[in-house]
């Protein structure tokens, strides 16, 4: 028994202990619970997707339509989780999603989150759009392993001030999220009028920003705050952005890239071809088209596409350890899971977050164990049916 599976042992012999008693063992109870806990305008934030939601109700039922497979008597005594990601050696093959505004969910946000993440030893991945800076967030994860998400300004500077501030501050990867150059349709912060950024929420790496602030005039005060938030929307994001502009990312920063979003096995096959070190699978959540395709039926024809070549890392409806080992089966080498973590925050700050990821990193040793496995690596398409 490794100590990941430990935990279910210790759940038994002394309950859920330190940790809320809400906090449940089953994590698809998590958004429940903490619809309770949150206002309206947080909950529907992090619930809500595009449209209808048609495509965030696709991502989960894609995993329902494949089914595990076990098999028996294959010594599973000895069990290593254990997997390296563009350079990073992490204890599972599990990351946290970059999710903005999480200050929204506890007062604690992003620095809980960095914190809980590091005690498992999983790498955080951090939003442009946090609530904390990234230097603050990079201090309270200590040693904890770190990559820095983009959101790709219009001003190249800033950009570039964000690549030098990330890697100064020991964010090892870079992941260049693609699919969200403006916001979607999301009904349900438009009919509560929510968005965190007018507030000034989310905006902590671009208010802290030299060039960012050369912009607005100078630090940003309460004299200068709207034109901040006006700046803020202005170059947010960049619509206009090409594969060519790869390039551009190349120059400036030198350590693995990620590109986030990929859907289709032609895109994944360009990101190889301009050099990239990882693609991932995934639709933000069903936030931004909805209507699109579920992202884990995207993952076998993009694993494919790369042929090795590449990471193929994947999110969007990881909500258990089981979700895990079916998408590691059907191509991707990690994943990336997001709302369960912010419900945890959201129910028990750094404590909830730990919860969550020892509970996901438990689920997956002991089905994967289960059903005949002893690394993730052992998965493969012939550990599925279509059901
Ligand atoms: C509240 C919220 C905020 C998010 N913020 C970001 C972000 O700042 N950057 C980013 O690349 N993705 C962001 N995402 C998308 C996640 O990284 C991830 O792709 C998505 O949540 C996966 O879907 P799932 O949570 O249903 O598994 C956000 C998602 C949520 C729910
Ligand atoms: C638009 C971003 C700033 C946050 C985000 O990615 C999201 O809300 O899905």
């Amino acid at each position: 028994m490794s100590a990941l599976a430990d935990f279910q042992n210790e759940i038994y012999l002394k309950g859920l202990g330190d940790v809320r008693p809400e906090l449940p063992a089953d994590l698809t109870r998590l958004e429940g619970l903490a619809e309770r806990r949150l206002s309206a305008q947080a909950f529907g934030y992090a619930a809500g997707s595009a449209g209808a939601e048609a495509t965030a109700r696709a991502n989960r039922a894609a995993f329902d339509r494949w089914r595990i497979v076990p098999r028996m008597l294959r010594d599973v005594a000895h069990r290593d989780l254990s997997a390296e990601v563009l350079g990073t050696a992490m204890p599972a093959p599990i990351l946290l999603a970059p999710i903005g505004v999480q200050s929204i969910f506890h007062p604690d946000g992003e620095l809980a989150v960095a914190r809980a993440a590091a005690s498992c030893g999983l790498p955080i991945v951090l939003s442009t759009a946090a609530s904390a800076t990234m230097e603050e967030v990079a201090e309270a994860g200590g040693e904890g392993p770190r990559w820095y998400q983009l959101y790709w300004p219009k001003d190249r500077d800033l950009a570039v001030s964000f690549l030098e501030r990330a890697k100064a501050a020991g964010y090892t990867a870079l992941v260049v999220t693609l699919d969200t150059f403006t916001l979607a349709w999301r009904p349900r912060d438009l009919e509560q009028a929510y968005l965190p950024f007018l507030r000034g929420i989310g905006t902590a790496n671009y208010f802290s920003d030299p060039v960012f602030q050369k912009a607005v005039g100078g630090p940003v005060t309460d004299a200068n705050r709207d034109t901040a938030v006006l700046h803020w929307v202005a170059t947010f994001g960049n619509p206009s952005l090409t594969w060519d502009d790869l390039v551009f990312l190349r120059e400036h920063w030198d350590g693995p890239i990620a590109l986030k979003g990929i859907q289709h096995p032609d895109d994944a096959r360009r990101a190889v071809d301009a050099g990239m070190d990882g693609v991932i699978v995934s639709n933000h959540g069903g936030r931004q088209v909805d209507g699109a395709i579920a992202s884990l039926d995207a993952l076998p024809g993009v694993a494919a596409a790369v042929g090795g070549q590449a990471a193929v890392l994947f999110d969007s409806g990881i909500r258990t350890g089981s979700d895990i080992v079916k998408a590691l089966a059907l191509g991707a080498e990690a994943v990336l899971v997001a709302r369960p973590y912010v419900y945890g925050l959201a129910l028990g700050g750094e404590a909830g977050v730990r919860h969550v990821l020892r509970c996901l990193q438990a689920e997956l040793e002991l089905t994967l164990a289960l059903s005949g496995h002893r690394r993730p690596d052992e998965l493969g398409p012939e550990t599925l049916q279509r059901s």
